[in-house]
């Protein structure tokens, strides 16, 4: 198991988005989830996501690819515990429910053990609460890589954009990254 990064914030803590363009979790990502995920206990974070008509796949049912986008997020979210900046290599869902429209899925993430550059996480979804009937639960390899592979291979004018936002430099300086 990694350690808690020293300047890793506290339980209870907000992480807010890692990047305003994400869809997972930006404010600027038209129809995008705008999940935001929580400090808890150890290397873990809660997720909340709330499914809304605008996230269908049936009729009155979540999508299961927007319900791996919301465990990809929060999956992801636990590198900040660790000071990682990662990539999601690997990320396998299992759905066990149904997940209706209207309904929440309380999301636990939690990383499970790091080897070289790879970082192993697991997270379950609970419907009507955090202690509810498990839903789906998820499995994550994320990989751990330089700044650079977002500087070599994004956008330029994303890249640049990123690099003048105040919240995107709060989120850099988090990894120790001068961007
Ligand atoms: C502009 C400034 C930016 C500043 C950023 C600052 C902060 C960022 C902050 C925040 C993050 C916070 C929250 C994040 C929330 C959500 C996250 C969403 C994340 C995503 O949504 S991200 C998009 C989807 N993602 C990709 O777009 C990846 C595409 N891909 C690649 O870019 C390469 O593929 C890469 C880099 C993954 C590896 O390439 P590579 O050449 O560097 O490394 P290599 O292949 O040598 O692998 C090294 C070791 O990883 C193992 N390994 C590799 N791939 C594996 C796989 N798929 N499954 C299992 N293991 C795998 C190997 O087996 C080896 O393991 P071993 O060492 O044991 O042999």
């Amino acid at each position: 198991m990694p350690d808690k990064h020293s300047n890793a914030p506290e339980p209870g803590t907000k992480l807010g988005s890692h990047y305003s363009r994400c869809f997972g979790c930006g404010d600027d990502a038209l129809g995008g989830l705008r999940v935001s995920s929580t400090v808890g206990e150890g290397l873990s974070v809660t997720t909340e996501f709330t499914v809304t008509d605008n996230h269908q796949g049936a009729p009155g049912l979540a999508h299961g690819g927007l319900l791996a986008l919301a465990f990809d997020e929060a999956l992801g979210a636990v590198n900040w515990l660790i000071g990682a900046i990662a990539v999601t290599g690997r990320l396998e869902t299992d759905y066990l429910m149904p997940v209706p429209v209207g309904t929440t899925l309380h999301i636990t993430a939690q990383c499970d053990g790091i080897s070289g550059r790879k970082i192993y996480t697991s997270a379950v979804g609970r419907l009507g609460g955090p202690e509810g009937e498990a839903a789906v639960r998820a499995t994550a390899i994320f990989i751990q890589v330089g700044v650079d592979h977002f500087l070599s291979n994004g956008r330029l004018e994303d890249v640049q954009e990123a690099m003048h936002d105040p919240e995107q430099l709060r989120a850099a300086r988090a990894f120790e990254v001068n961007p």
